[in-house]
């Protein structure tokens, strides 16, 4: 339903997006992630028709983005742009819904977007989460095949949150195919069905969130030692791509707790025991999507990241 094919856009020298396939189906709710400057909302961009490819083609139900939108098929919630001004919250509501060719009623919409309490207010006086909840409204003002999310929750707080991924999930069971870009990790983790990890303007990683993971290949290996501990040597263990030593005051007797991130934990804590250090609570366990997503786009940056700073 959602086909880039060879896509490209440059903004001057800056190359936005580079060379982009991508194929979204029916009924998936994809998660756009990536660095800040990845260009995801360019793509969102692209696929919306707001801005034209400099190479490559794209498509969207068959068509083109502007032909689909007009079809009423596409929905969208973007970080750019103000609300219109002058107006309550139920006439904005009310304006997107007269537009839609294949609208909701106006009080479900609000329902909907757990906006009905302040149907009334104008729109320029909303708070940042409120405004984000009126532009959830418009984009699901009627019914589409493709909701299109960018950074959809900045500025919610944790229970609108929640209603806001609850009237996603139901729009997902309805078959609608939901794509959102967020730099919350978790987020992704939770709702989507499938990860697409953009960097540079490309495709790093497409998969369900466990394959993301298992990709970035490296575990998390944890444990305490006791008494004085050898830094350097702890340092020089093979594998390793970040390492965080905390704990331990002046004296030798003290306790520090060493965090490991490694490509072949077996080899790592081999060697640990091969130093004859003795790890107490011992823990081997994959990386959250947070870290396989700092693992991933650290790995394939020119300069990579300390380990340090990767570990962070
Ligand atoms: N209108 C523009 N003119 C010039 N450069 C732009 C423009 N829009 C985006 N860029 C540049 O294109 C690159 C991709 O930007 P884009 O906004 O698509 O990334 P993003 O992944 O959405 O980033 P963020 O997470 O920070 O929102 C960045 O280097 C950005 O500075």
């Amino acid at each position: 339903m959602v086909s880039f094919r060879g896509v490209g856009k440059s903004y001057g020298a800056v190359r936005a997006v580079a060379d982009l396939d991508l194929e979204l189906y029916p009924g998936e709710t994809v998660a756009l992630l990536g660095p800040n400057g990845a260009g995801k909302s360019s793509t969102l961009d692209l696929l919306l028709g707001l801005r034209s490819p400099d190479s490559g083609s794209l498509s969207l139900f068959g068509t083109t983005p502007q032909r689909a939108i007009e079809q009423g098929r596409v929905g969208a919630m973007l970080q750019s742009g103000g609300l219109m001004e002058g107006v309550k919250v139920k006439e904005l509501v009310g304006l997107a819904r007269d537009l839609h060719p294949r609208a909701y009623p106006l009080d479900r919409i609000m329902a909907t977007a757990g906006i009905t309490d302040i149907a009334d207010r104008m729109v320029d006086k909303l708070s940042g989460g409120q405004e984000q909840r009126v532009r959830f409204a418009l984009a699901t003002a009627g019914a589409n095949d493709l909701i299109v999310l960018d950074e959809p929750t900045t500025g919610m707080d944790v229970s609108a949150r929640q209603t806001f991924w609850g009237a996603m999930r139901q729009q997902a069971e309805q078959g609608r195919t939901v794509l959102f870009a967020t730099h919350y990790l978790e987020e992704a983790d939770e709702i989507a069905d499938r990860v697409i990890v953009l960097h540079r303007g490309r495709v790093l990683a497409d998969g369900t969130a466990a394959e993301i993971k298992a990709r970035a290949g490296a575990r998390r290996v944890s444990f305490d030692l006791e008494g004085p501990i050898d830094r350097d040597a702890l340092h020089g263990l093979p594998f390793l791509t970040a390492l965080e030593i905390s704990g331990g005051g002046r004296g030798d007797g003290s306790r520090h707790t060493v965090r490991i991130q490694s490509q072949d934990a077996d080899a790592t804590v081999h060697a640990l025991y091969g130093l004859g250090a003795y790890p107490h609570h011992l823990e081997v366990s994959g990386l959250g999507l947070e870290q396989a997503f700092i693992a991933l786009t650290t790995a394939s940056d020119v300069t990579p990241a300390t380990a340090e700073e990767a570990a962070r």
